[in-house]
This record gives structure tokens, C-alpha cells and sequence, in this order.
């Protein structure tokens, strides 16, 4: 059996963040200012304190700075949708990323629309949905827009293929649906209620795994020739895609880590020094 291409989302995610990095020192030189990015967190997840970490790291190395705000679990809907309010009116912070998930008590789509449209850098609010859905400018969420951007590099064209979205997070699955949509493929989301997992997946031609369960999709499952995109980030670096299995019938496969990961921060990243832009009036 021949083994897949690998898609190398550390490499282009380089070279989106070299290219960021210029752009936020141009802005640094022409206003004295440079972009700011806000992180709020709201307990512990792992791959949210992990996250966290990477983004400041890079964050840094491109010229952006960044602020934590970092808020106990036991934090209501009203106390988080305050700081958002706060960090939404305030004019030193351009871009505002809050963690998800955010623990069971907390209302995440009233915390959500608590970020002002044109600081949503992660694409997380109702209006980026929309505009993003439609094909529209706007801002995209991260992970998505970053598997977008990788499918492109790897000359794969969505339209007309079916793609397979297994998973409908705010911030995963459900945009990730929508942006293969609205580039013309026939799409299909599966999720915790879906009766027969392996039948769906078996049609892909285009396969989003996205559900925080480590190696639940399997090689056997995995159409012959298709593209595989593992998005899972789960505890010892293990995405949601069994990769030795999958790699012998995939024809493209994202690595974890190097694949999807980098592609989320670099999104992140070039999206606040376009909204610190806008509103640094430049
Ligand atoms: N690489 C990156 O940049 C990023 C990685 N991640 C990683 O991606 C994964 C998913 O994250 P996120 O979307 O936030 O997770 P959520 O927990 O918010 O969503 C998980 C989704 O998977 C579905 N699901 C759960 N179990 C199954 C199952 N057995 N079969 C099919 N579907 C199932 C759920 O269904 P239902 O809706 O019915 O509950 C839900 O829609 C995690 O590993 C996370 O760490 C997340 C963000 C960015
Ligand atoms: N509102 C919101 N938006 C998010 O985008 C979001 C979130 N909440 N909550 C947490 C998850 C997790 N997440 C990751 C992003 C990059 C890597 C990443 O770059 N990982 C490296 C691994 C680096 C290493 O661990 O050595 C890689 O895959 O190569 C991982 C995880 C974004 N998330």
C-alpha cells in the first residue's frame, strides 16, 4: 500500500507568520503601536493552557504583544461576559481570543457575542459565522481558516468532493462544515449522536476529524486516495486520526503535531495585525 503525502502545516505556517511579522513592524513604525491580542481563560483544559503558551511564544517573535486574562472555573457567564465588555471597549487591545471549552456552567454563545465584531480575531461570534458561511470578508475561525488554507496549498479543491466533518464545535466543526460549503463541497457532519460513524466516513473523499477522542477514525475507514485533515489535539500530542493506518490509504494526511496546530496559531496571528490595522486606522 503507498503511503500518503504528508502536509507539512509547519511550513506554511512559517511563512504566513514571517509575512505577519512584517506587516506588524510596518504598523509598529507608521502609528507606535503595535498589535495586541487578548486571551481569556476560564479554568485549566490542557490543550487550552498548552495553546496558550505557543501562542504568546509566537506572538512575541512576530511583534505582537499579548495580554492574559486568566479567570477561576468557577467564574459565571456575568463575571466573563464583563471582562469581555472591558477588553471590547478598551482601545490598547485589538484582537480578543477566548478559549473554548470554557466549562458546562458558562453560557459560551452569550460569552461569545460579548466580543466586539471587529476584534474577533478567532472567528468566534455570530457575525463572522455569517460572513464566513457566505463567502463573505470577515474574519474566519482559526482552525478552519487554517484548513482551508492548507487544502489550497496542497492543490486540493473542494468542489464537488464529499467531505466528511466529524464533529460541530463553535469553533471547529461546525465553521469547518460551513467554509467547505461555501467552496462547493457536498458536506456531511457527524457528531456524538451519529449512528453509524465508519459508514460516513467511508465516502469521504475529504475527512475533518475534529472531536477530542484520541485515534477514533481508523485507516480501515478511509476511502482510498482521500485527504485526510486531523485536527484533534488531544493529551501526549495524539490527534483524533489513527496516522499510521490512515497514512497507508490517505492520499494527504496532516500530521499531529506539524499540521493543523501551527495553521491555527498563524491565522490567529495574521488576523490581529488586520484588525489592529483597521482599527489603528491605517
Ligand atoms: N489543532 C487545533 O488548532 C485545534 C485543535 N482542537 C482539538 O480538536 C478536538 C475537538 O475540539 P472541539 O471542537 O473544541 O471539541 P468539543 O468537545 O467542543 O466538540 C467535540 C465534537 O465531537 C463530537 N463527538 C464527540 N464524541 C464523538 C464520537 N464518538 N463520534 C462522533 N462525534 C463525536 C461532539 O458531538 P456533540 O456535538 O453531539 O456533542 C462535538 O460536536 C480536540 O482534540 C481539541 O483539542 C481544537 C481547536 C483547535
Ligand atoms: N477559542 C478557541 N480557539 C482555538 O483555536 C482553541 C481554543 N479555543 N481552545 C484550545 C484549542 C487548542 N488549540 C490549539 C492550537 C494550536 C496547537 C498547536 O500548534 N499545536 C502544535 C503542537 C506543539 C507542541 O505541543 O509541541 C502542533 O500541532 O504542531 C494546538 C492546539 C486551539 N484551540
Amino acid at each position: 500500500m503507498s503511503q500518503a503525502r504528508l502536509m507539512d502545516g509547519s511550513a506554511l505556517a512559517r511563512r504566513i507568520v514571517e509575512d505577519t511579522a512584517k506587516k506588524a513592524a510596518d504598523l509598529k513604525e507608521r502609528t507606535g503601536t503595535a498589535p495586541c491580542l487578548a486571551t481569556v481563560l476560564v479554568g485549566a483544559d490542557p490543550a487550552s493552557v498548552t495553546y496558550v503558551r505557543m501562542k504568546q511564544n509566537r506572538s512575541r517573535k512576530a511583534g505582537i504583544e499579548s495580554r492574559h486574562v486568566e479567570l477561576p472555573a468557577t467564574t459565571t457567564t456575568a463575571e466573563l461576559v464583563a471582562t469581555l465588555d472591558a477588553l471590547s471597549a478598551d482601545p490598547t487591545v485589538h484582537g480578543i481570543l477566548l478559549q473554548h471549552p470554557m466549562g458546562e456552567h458558562i453560557d459560551e454563545r452569550a460569552a461569545f457575542e460579548a466580543i466586539a465584531a471587529e476584534k474577533d480575531v478567532d472567528g468566534v461570534t455570530f457575525a463572522s459565522f455569517a460572513t464566513m458561511s457566505f463567502g463573505l470578508p470577515g474574519f474566519v475561525s482559526c482552525t478552519p481558516g487554517g484548513i482551508i488554507r492548507l487544502l489550497d496549498e496542497y492543490d486540493v479543491d473542494p468542489s464537488g468532493k464529499r467531505a466528511v466533518v466529524v464533529g460541530r464545535s463553535a469553533i471547529l466543526g461546525k465553521p469547518a462544515g460551513m467554509l467547505l460549503l461555501a467552496r462547493d463541497a457536498t458536506v456531511t457532519y457527524c457528531h456524538s449522536r451519529t449512528q453509524d460513524l465508519s459508514a460516513a466516513v467511508r465516502e469521504a473523499d475529504i475527512v475533518v476529524a475534529a472531536v477530542g477522542r484520541p485515534r477514533l477514525i481508523r485507516g480501515e475507514d478511509i476511502k482510498p486516495g482521500a485527504v485526510v485533515i486531523d485536527a484533534g489535539y488531544n493529551a501526549g500530542n495524539v490527534g483524533d486520526v489513527d496516522f499510521e493506518s490512515a497514512a497507508e490509504r490517505a492520499s494527504l494526511i496532516t500530521p499531529v503535531p506539524g499540521g493543523v496546530g501551527p495553521m491555527t496559531i498563524a491565522t490567529l496571528l495574521e488576523q490581529t495585525v488586520t484588525a489592529a490595522a483597521r482599527q489603528l486606522g491605517v
